[in-house]
């Protein structure tokens, strides 16, 4: 990559800061020639590779991961009334192999339950196959007619994270949903990333589902960024695909699923919320590089320092940090700025003075400097490290809260979604939520509010003055 030269865009411009940053801290390659499909570079996809590690280990406490085939023939596909019409639009096609017609056209998957539930029909048979929990990591296809963007809206998403399960009764599934939403609030705190949960809007639930409960995170431009949704699928699809099992008493019963997903918008979360006008600030869970080591390095000393700061590399590797030792000819404010750019939560300095006091100073990214004893280094690397995390998490629930607005009218709440979220009372009908809409330019998001930055209440709908409960309105990605 060509050397960085040059400030950022201030992140209040938050547009133009994020599509900058996308490739001064190296995270995706825009250029690549096919709307909707960006190219990782490595520092991203190291950022990806984290993030994704320990989504891994929490559905992997309970889940199996596998792949299915990404193809899906038209019939299968072609099989659910609801997910036909709400995925027609949005599914390509491959229609030829080489130069032959294909007899059955095959759909790129846009998510994948037809490719799943027809192979699911053929392995469960007795209650004693289920509850059935498996996952898979792969890319898919949506043809998105909206507005694309690296790592929020993608035509190929290269980190779906799709969960499918099954059950032998309505309530074991409705269960589950909740047991995928405690694993994603897990997830978010990993990255430090503050989430409001909610459910949907029937109108909004996932084509063929009873209902979607979604997890969204407010960005730094005051949308909601949906990352993270959590689908209770009933029986609908159990019957398409004869999806049955013989029970105790030897009948046949149609099984309940769920489904749930995640995307790359985890990592565009990250970037979001924890940058600043520098550029990345990665918590250290997920950054590719944990500490960098800066010799500072003065005239005849110059071996001295470099011997001690390799020692302090290895110790460190040894420690089991992912720690870089830049001894690359260039001024050490040179090598800060390359670094703060992508994010390395940690830089230590090793100069002379450090040597004759057998200490090194620590620099966390957000500029907290603590001097070390070399003795002991790795504790103390590990509580400032430790120490960085948790100020990432309260900066962004901080953040979240300032740009969360309780609201009682509709001029009030036009004002509020300008800047964030605003908390009102609906009733839940479809005709308030389209007044409410039209009134303020956002949209009704959920209701069922989980967070707790927001106290749930009732009282009068904003449109109808009806009885109302607490619900989300923004503009959203
Ligand atoms: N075009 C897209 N680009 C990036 N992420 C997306 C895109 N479309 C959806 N997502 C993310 O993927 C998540 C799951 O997608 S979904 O349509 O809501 N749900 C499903 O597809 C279900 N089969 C559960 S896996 C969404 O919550 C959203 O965070
Ligand atoms: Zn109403």
């Amino acid at each position: 990559m060509d050397e960085d030269t040059g400030a950022l865009p201030r992140k209040e411009n938050f547009s133009e800061w994020y599509n900058e940053i996308l490739w001064r801290a190296e995270i995706m390659d825009v250029r690549y020639p096919v709307k909707g499909l960006y190219v990782w570079y490595p520092h991203g996809f190291g950022i990806r590779k984290r993030a994704y590690g320990i989504l891994r280990d929490l559905m992997d406490r309970d889940h199996a991961e596998t792949i299915f085939p990404l193809l899906i023939p038209k019939t299968e596909f072609m099989k659910e009334a609801e997910h036909i019409k709400g995925f027609e639009d949005e599914v390509y096609w491959v229609t030829h192999g080489g130069t032959s017609e294909l007899d059955v056209p095959l759909a790129l998957r846009p998510t994948s339950e037809t490719a799943i539930y027809p192979m699911y029909s053929l392995w469960i048979r007795s209650h004693t196959d289920l509850p059935l929990k498996l996952y898979q990591v792969v890319n898919t296809f949506r043809y998105e007619t909206k507005h694309t963007r690296p790592l929020i809206r993608l035509r190929e998403i290269t980190s779906f994270k799709e969960a499918h399960t099954v059950h032998a009764t309505w309530e074991e599934a409705a269960a589950q949903v909740e047991v995928a939403l405690g694993l994603y609030r897990e997830f978010y705190e990993g990255l430090r990333v503050p989430v409001i949960i909610s459910r949907r809007p029937a109108w909004d639930k996932f084509p063929g589902a009873d209902y979607t409960i979604a997890v969204d995170t407010i960005m730094p431009d005051g949308k909601t960024l949906q990352i993270g949704t959590a689908h209770m699928l009933g029986d609908h699809f159990s019957r398409t695909y004869e999806i049955t099992y013989e029970d105790a008493n030897g009948e046949r019963q149609y099984a309940y699923q769920t489904c749930y997903g995640i995307s790359e918008r985890s990592i565009a979360a990250v970037v979001s919320i924890h940058g600043d006008d520098k550029g990345l600030v990665l918590p250290p869970e997920v950054a590719p590089i944990e500490i960098v080591i800066v010799p500072i390095i003065v005239g005849k000393r110059r071996d001295e320092v470099l011997a001690a700061a390799g020692a302090l590399e290895e110790e460190l590797r040894g420690a089991g940090f992912t720690v870089r030792l830049d001894t690359r000819d260039m001024r050490p404010g040179a090598k800060y700025y390359h670094w703060e750019m992508r994010g390395v939560p940690l830089r230590v300095e090793v100069g002379p003075r450090d040597i004759d006091a057998n200490t090194v100073v620590a620099v966390t990214r957000t500029g907290k400097k603590t001097t070390l004893d070399r003795r002991g280094v790795v504790e103390g690397i590990n509580s400032v490290l430790r120490e960085f995390g948790e100020d990432l998490s309260q900066a962004a629930r901080q953040a979240m809260a300032d740009k969360i607005a309780v609201t009682k009218t509709l001029e009030e709440t036009a004002e509020a979604v300008k800047a964030g979220v605003a908390v009102v009372h609906w009733c839940g009908s479809q005709e308030c939520a389209e007044k409410i809409e039209a009134a303020v330019d956002a949209s009704v998001l959920g209701s069922e509010i989980r967070s707790d930055l927001i106290a749930v209440s009732d009282g009068p709908c904003i449109a109808c003055n009806g009885k109302g409960t607490s619900a989300l309105v923004a503009r959203t990605y």
